[in-house]
């Protein structure tokens, strides 16, 4: 007697989702009817479920760089299941990071990323808020400000002059592998900045391992995307192994961090200001104001170390590839630097200043070269227009700053290498033209910009001062190819010969 019973409450049951979907899908409509269509960028068509991912390519500012000369300078993209803008002109530069930067200068969240900046309790990826404000204030008051200049400055000609005379002692017939000489250099300088007299040139702390570590992390963050951009498409970083490797990174870094920390507490602390590295200020504020959390001084230490030091290391590298295949341009960077300083032995910072043509040699390697050519992706809070067009809340932001510095409408001749074009331009990087935008520009714009550019122009005016420099036996041009990833360096090492200058003995 029960059964017909039971056979109305099945269809009941079947029938009532249908007719619930039905219903929704016909509000949805009426909802879409009400409230016209928002008027998108225009950009290439796109797949199911992978939308324009396959269309990224190897290198992603090459190939978003041509796309943009298809659709424009604004383009909309789908990337999986994230939308996505992507700016590769300076006007809607200027509209996306000066016009609408509060509305646009939020960080997606990143399944990579979060895992490895604590949850974002870092700088860089953390989203924009009061938290932001105030560990940025760090950043910028505390940690690469006025208050550290002397204790950074020493570091920068120390770690420079320590890399010259290394080079000084190779020998004068055999190549050198200047790409991994630079890299040292820098990772000296950022290391000791964080972590001051523990760090001695490696010694407690691995720096051989950390370096590891974190070339790993840079090729995780660069290609761990299907939990990203596709993220019921998670299981694919499974299988391949990504989330394995994410994890033993995450696990190796933090267990490097803690043991930093640790021992920092343990150190007698140094009195507040000169001399004092990044862990014990940032350890002193979390006494002092309470508000700053283990996580978050792991996080930043986590920017510092992966934002820091490559990023530097990768425009000397590149600076002094442009300079070997524009000997001309060599002669007249080595010409000025030697006339200013004479028979002094070495350049120090205090001299940068009447370096003029080295100032536009590191100018126009930024603008060929930016080490991150895309930037750092930001993500849209809220809703705005640009030349008419929607850009809706939750879009990615992507900008080509590679691209955008080789603009035929800003530049003459952009794909020539050329420091002169800056002689009478007063164009600067710092975030103010955006035909130039290496460091970003804006509220995210990078907090340790004066570093980084202090340690590039005394790192190249060295090299420039100290050496002559030819390429080895049989070798006839060098290889430009890029490494994929956020910063983007040659792929194979720049091996030279360097030939100490006789000008510098008195
Ligand atoms: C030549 C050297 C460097 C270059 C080209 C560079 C480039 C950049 C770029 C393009 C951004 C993203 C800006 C944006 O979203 O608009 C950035 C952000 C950042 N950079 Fe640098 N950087 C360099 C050196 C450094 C150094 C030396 C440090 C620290 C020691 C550093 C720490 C950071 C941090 C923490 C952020 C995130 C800022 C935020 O989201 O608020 N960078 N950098």
């Amino acid at each position: 007697m029960d059964s017909p019973i039971t056979l109305q409450v099945y269809l009941l049951l079947l029938i009532i989702p249908v007719l619930l979907l039905l219903f929704l899908n016909k509000q949805r409509k009426e909802a879409e009817k009400q409230s016209p269509k928002p008027k998108l960028p225009p950009g290439p068509r796109k797949l199911p479920l992978i939308g324009n991912l396959h269309q990224l390519g190897n290198l992603p500012h090459h190939s978003l760089w041509q796309l943009s000369q298809q659709y424009g300078p604004l383009m909309y993209l789908q990337l999986g299941q994230a939308p996505a803008i992507v700016v590769s002109s300076s006007e809607i530069a200027r509209e996306v990071m000066r016009t609408h930067d509060l509305a646009s200068c939020n960080r997606p969240s990143l399944f990579s990323s979060t895992k490895l900046s604590y949850g974002c309790s870092d700088v860089a990826f953390i989203s924009y808020g009061d938290q932001w404000r105030e560990l940025r204030k760090i950043c910028m008051v505390e940690l690469f400000g006025t208050k550290n200049n002397s204790y950074l400055h020493s570091l920068r000609e120390e770690e420079v002059a320590r890399m010259i005379s290394s080079i000084s002692c190779s020998s004068s017939d055999h190549p050198i592998d200047l790409s991994d000489m630079l890299l040292s250099m820098a990772n000296n300088i950022i290391c000791r900045a964080a972590l001051g007299k523990s760090y001695q040139g490696g010694g407690k702390y691995e720096w051989s391992k950390l370096h590891l570590m974190l070339t790993e992390v840079q090729a995780v963050l660069g290609s761990f995307f299907m939990a990203d951009y596709i993220p019921c498409l998670a299981w694919i970083d499974i299988l391949t192994g990504a989330l394995a490797r994410l994890n033993k990174n995450f696990f190796d870094l933090d267990a490097f961090y803690q043991q930093v920390i640790n021992d920092h507490l343990h150190q007698s602390m140094h009195s507040h200001g000169q001399d004092e590295d990044i862990v014990h200020t940032l350890l002193r504020l979390k006494k002092e104001t309470g508000h700053l959390t283990d996580e978050n001084i792991k996080g930043i230490l986590m920017d510092i170390f992966v934002a820091g030091s490559d990023t530097s290391s990768a425009s000397v590298e590149w600076a002094m590839t442009e300079l070997m295949r524009n000997q001309q341009t060599m002669k007249k960077a080595q010409d000025e630097v030697r006339k200013v300083i004479g028979r002094k032995g070495k350049v120090e910072e205090s001299d940068l200043q009447q370096l003029q043509y080295l100032k536009w040699v590191v100018k126009e390697t930024m603008r060929l070269h930016p080490p991150a050519p895309l930037l750092v992706d930001r993500e849209t809070m809220q809703h705005f227009k640009i030349n008419g067009y929607d850009i809706p809340p939750k879009t990615r932001v992507i900008i080509n700053a590679w691209g955008i510095g080789r603009e035929d409408s800003s530049w003459e001749n952009p794909q020539e290498f050329n420091p002169e074009r800056f002689m009478d331009s007063s164009i600067d990087m710092k975030g103010h033209d955006f035909q130039l935008i290496p460091f970003g520009a804006g509220r995210r714009i990078c907090p340790g910009m004066n570093l980084g550019i202090q340690t590039v122009e005394l790192a190249l005016a060295n090299l420039l001062y100290s050496f002559d420099w030819r390429l080895p036996d049989g070798s006839q041009d060098i290889n430009m190819d890029e490494t994929p990833g956020v910063t983007v360096h040659k792929k194979s090492p720049l091996c030279l010969v360097a030939i100490k200058y006789g000008g510098i003995e008195a």
